[in-house]
């Protein structure tokens, strides 16, 4: 992918920042589905050495759950958002993580007769999310849309959450700029300059965030509704990019 046509590349890393960092899209090339990302060789040893150099001040910010990201990174278990806001991991370890409502399996049950009719479409389980997934089964897009507008008059406080080539049901009330905003309040987060990279329209939350406390906001792609302040191609860029600060 080319470079954004207005944004400017960011900086090498500093010793003074915070850093924010999205998984898919962003540190991992998409794949066909959840389960099939590649972490690139070298990436997990990039995000150790730069860890230790911002002083513990490097969190993943990820709508993944942290299960999945705990998974994606063994060994690594990276202080980290997951789910769009809704679960924090701090530096000291402590979880916090919402509960699914009641009867919620049998929502997964009935996300997964409907995938089944469409070869590939893929039903995340994400705890109190689902995701659901028709990057290889475009067909599944209209039929998984209706039942998630359906199933959100049964889920009080749930919403749509829009992605890329997914579409979830989720609990409201956080995302990605609501967790930045409480690492910042923590240590070793507090008093450094936060830094976000990411690519969908998610991560904007975050660049909001970041923008407003004096930090930068990194935009991977050339999207042209953001309110980034800098750009980088695409996750070849991003891996170079922290290379050159670990
Ligand atoms: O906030 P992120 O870390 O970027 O996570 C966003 C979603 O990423 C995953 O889905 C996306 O990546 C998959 C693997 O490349 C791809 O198959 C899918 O089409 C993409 O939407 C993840 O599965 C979701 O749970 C995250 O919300």
């Amino acid at each position: 992918m080319s470079p954004h046509p207005i944004l400017p590349l960011p900086p090498a890393p500093a010793d003074d920042w915070a850093l924010f960092l999205d998984v898919d899209g962003c540190l991992l090339e998409f794949a066909d589905t959840p389960d099939a990302v590649v972490v690139p060789e070298g990436l997990p040893a990039i995000l150790e050495r730069l860890r230790e150099r911002l002083g513990g001040a490097l969190a993943l910010v990820s709508g993944r759950g942290l299960k999945s990201l705990d998974t994606i990174f063994a060994p690594l278990r990276l202080t980290a958002s997951g789910l769009h806001g809704l679960e924090r991991r701090g530096h000291d370890g402590e979880v916090r993580a919402p509960e699914p409502p009641p009867g919620f399996d049998g929502l997964l049950d009935e996300a997964r007769a409907v995938a089944a009719a469409y070869p590939g479409a893929v039903i995340e389980d994400k705890g109190v999310n689902i995701g659901l997934h028709w990057r290889r089964a475009p067909a599944a897009a209209d039929a998984l849309r209706g039942f998630a507008e359906a199933a959100l008059e049964r889920l009080p406080g749930y919403r749509l959450q829009p992605g890329d080539h997914v579409l979830e049901l989720r609990p409201g009330g956080s995302d990605k700029g609501t967790a930045i905003s409480a690492f910042l309040q923590e240590a070793p987060f507090a008093g450094r300059r936060p830094v976000f990279a990411g690519d969908d329209l998610t991560d904007e939350h975050g660049f909001v965030v970041v923008n407003a406390q004096e930090g930068m906001s990194i935009l991977v792609g050339d999207r042209a509704d953001t309110v980034a302040t800098h750009a980088l191609a695409d996750p070849r860029a991003v891996y170079a990019w922290l290379a050159s600060g670990a």
